[in-house]
């Protein structure tokens, strides 16, 4: 089994717990309450730097040039103006500035910011792909619904289509093949490092979920 495949299988219980969370059932039927969209992009907001930081060390820490033209290229494509989904969903919803700058950061979401950050300061390629490899690979893994009609609210739409887009599933095959080339180059130790940010990057995608409801 590919080394992507075996970790994903490690954290099943997580991992389907978190495609068929009440939050995805919610948003294809366009049901998600105003207050918990609120919540939950507020906090996610506050994901971004510290995404990027990671990224930036993939770009550091890969092994060849080919990688990493392909995270700066996508690098380039979430920090450009171009993605306004997050200022005019806060707009919609109404969002308070200082809610969008400066939340007060729920416990998931200090857990993922501490995690990112781990993973930079590894400063080891497979670490930094676990971790890049959860975040966009269960994103595509709920969003992913062939056939599903879209919810008419474009809050609730373009959180999907963000997700389940031709380009950001061709970045997931892709980062997922880049995992399992790096696995199989890997010693047991090292692959056991990546294995542990990738448990912990499940855990945290369910708590994230679990936690705009509490
Ligand atoms: C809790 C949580 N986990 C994963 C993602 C997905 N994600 C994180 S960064 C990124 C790239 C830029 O969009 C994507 C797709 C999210 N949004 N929120």
């Amino acid at each position: 089994m590919s080394f992507s495949n075996e970790l994903r299988q490690e954290n099943a219980q997580d991992w389907q717990a978190c495609v068929d969370h009440r939050f995805v059932r919610e948003i294809f039927a366009g049901e998600v309450s105003p207050d918990v969209m609120r919540r939950y992009l507020a906090q996610d907001y506050q994901f971004i730097d510290g995404f990027v930081a990671l990224l930036g060390m993939a770009i550091a820490t890969a092994d060849r040039f080919e990688s990493r033209i392909r995270f700066a290229q996508f690098a380039a494509m979430i920090t450009s103006d171009e993605n306004t989904y997050f200022q005019r969903a806060f707009v919609a919803l109404g969002v308070p500035e200082a809610e969008r700058a400066h939340p007060v950061l729920t416990a998931p979401t200090a857990g993922f910011q501490a995690l990112m950050k781990d993973a930079a300061a590894s400063r080891d390629y497979a670490s930094c792909l676990a971790v890049l490899t959860v975040a966009e690979w269960l994103y595509l893994s709920w969003a992913d619904r062939p056939g599903e009609e879209l919810p008419p609210d474009f809050v609730h739409a373009e959180w999907i289509t963000l997700h389940n887009n031709d380009g950001f599933r061709s970045f997931v095959t892709w980062l997922r093949g880049e995992l399992d080339r790096i696995g199989a180059a890997s010693a047991p130790a090292a692959r056991a490092d990546a294995a542990a940010f990738f448990r912990r990057a499940v855990t945290l995608e369910r708590a994230f979920f679990d936690h705009i409801y509490e």
